[in-house]
């Protein structure tokens, strides 16, 4: 891959062994997967921060790195609020640790809001065309899909390392001919809220890492939208996926000839019911239009089982009354973290949830039974004696 002089500059060590890691990084992938140049990033979105994912080595690697994030930045969800870690079952131990990989990730320049829907806080970091450097998968898939900006897979790593240079190797998806459909996923059901996420549990193994395009009977929301991608990214990886009508990309391109037909039934295989110990919504991270569906449907109600509603801290400061609202019920509204990330959901036996993603990843990240069920019902679930 080519590199400017100021870039082979980087390269020899002249701004220092962390940007000189950096652009070793990005100069690697580039080598690999065939791009021509390295090109610039409007923004970050970094994965890799809760200890409970990255452990002492992950720790020990952010807390050598010296420099500043040429580009906004912004961190993935972390093993716990910052605030209510206590409240949550965290231990103090953990916490320090936790704290320790925020402080080292702050020193970098990166915003700490610790979430995985960014875009639902800021405008500015990525807009239709835009290249960016993202790597939790639901939130690659929603810049790529819903937003129409331009990202590869990234890792903790490699968005980091683009974050300090400001820039991303030119390949996959940041080229228009890898942005084409090349499976058409057709509906036959009319689909509402959490459907979406089950519908995505179910194309996601179906295929895998190529970009479906889909035909629907009815218009998803973005909060919708955001669920099926976030599906498809964890029980398959799929980075990018159009909807005819609906995301900014799907005009360009016909239908492609291969075809999957879905239908109703499949979607209700995927719910089921029992008796779980934990509820658990914000997979990804809960809208405000999210938190005020919640509230309605626990509004004078009690919750009698453990109930987490996972945001981003920046929605919990900006809508305190609809927070109080909701727990009211008894129901916690955590930020900074989630159901998958934090080790505090171990501690249970069953969770449900009302996310296809949440539902591929709590068996396996949590080791906890997952069932799935719609918002409805989980909130009925989460009242029942
Ligand atoms: C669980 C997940 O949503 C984010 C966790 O990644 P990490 O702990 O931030 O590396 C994984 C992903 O799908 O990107
Ligand atoms: S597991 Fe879900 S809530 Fe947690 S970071 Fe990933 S998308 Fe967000």
């Amino acid at each position: 891959m080519y590199l400017t002089p100021e870039e082979e500059a980087i390269f020899n060590g002249e701004r220092g062994a962390t940007y000189q890691k950096a652009i070793e990084i990005l100069a690697a992938l580039g080598d690999i997967y065939g791009a021509d140049r390295l090109i610039p990033i409007k923004s970050a979105q970094i994965a890799g921060v809760s200890y409970k994912t990255i452990g002492e080595a992950g720790l020990e690697w952010i807390s050598d790195l010296k420099g500043k994030v040429a580009v906004p930045s912004i961190l993935n969800p972390a093993g716990m609020d910052r605030e209510c870690w206590k409240e949550m079952g965290v231990s103090q131990d953990f916490a320090d640790k936790q704290q320790k990989i925020i402080r080292a990730y702050e020193a970098l320049g990166v915003r700490t809001e610790c979430t995985c829907t960014p875009y639902s806080i800021f405008d500015n970091l990525a807009g239709l065309g835009d290249h960016v450097a993202w790597s939790e998968s639901s939130a690659i898939s929603y810049a790529n899909s819903v937003i129409g900006a331009r990202t590869n897979r990234e890792g903790g790593p490699s968005a980091l390392s683009a974050a300090l240079i400001g820039k991303t190797p030119n390949y996959g998806f940041h080229l228009d001919e890898n942005r084409k459909p090349d499976i058409l996923i057709r509906v036959d059901a009319a689909l509402h809220n959490s459907d979406y996420g089950a519908l995505g549990y179910i194309v996601g193994e179906m295929v895998g890492d190529k970009v479906p395009f889909f035909k629907l009977k009815s218009a998803p929301s973005k909060d919708e939208l955001k669920s099926l991608g976030a599906a498809m990214a964890a029980s398959g990886a799929v980075a990018l996926y159009h909807v005819s009508g609906i995301t900014p990309e799907a005009g360009k391109y016909d239908p492609p000839e291969e075809k999957i037909m879905i239908e109703q039934g499949q979607i209700k295989e995927v719910y089921s019911s029992g008796e779980p110990d934990l509820i658990a919504f914000g997979c990804p991270h809960s809208s405000v239009e999210e938190l005020v569906g919640l509230a309605r449907l626990l509004d004078g109600k009690k919750v009698k089982k453990d109930v987490w509603i996972c945001t981003s801290r920046a929605i919990k400061k900006k809508h305190p009354e609809l927070v109080k609202q909701i727990e009211r019920s008894g129901a916690k509204v955590f930020c900074d973290t989630c159901m998958v990330v934090s080790p505090a959901s171990e501690r249970f036996n069953c969770m449900m949830v009302n996310s296809g993603k949440a539902h591929k990843y709590v068996p396996n990240l949590c080791g906890v039974k997952s069932i799935m069920a719609t918002t409805e019902e989980c909130v009925k679930a989460a009242v029942r004696d």
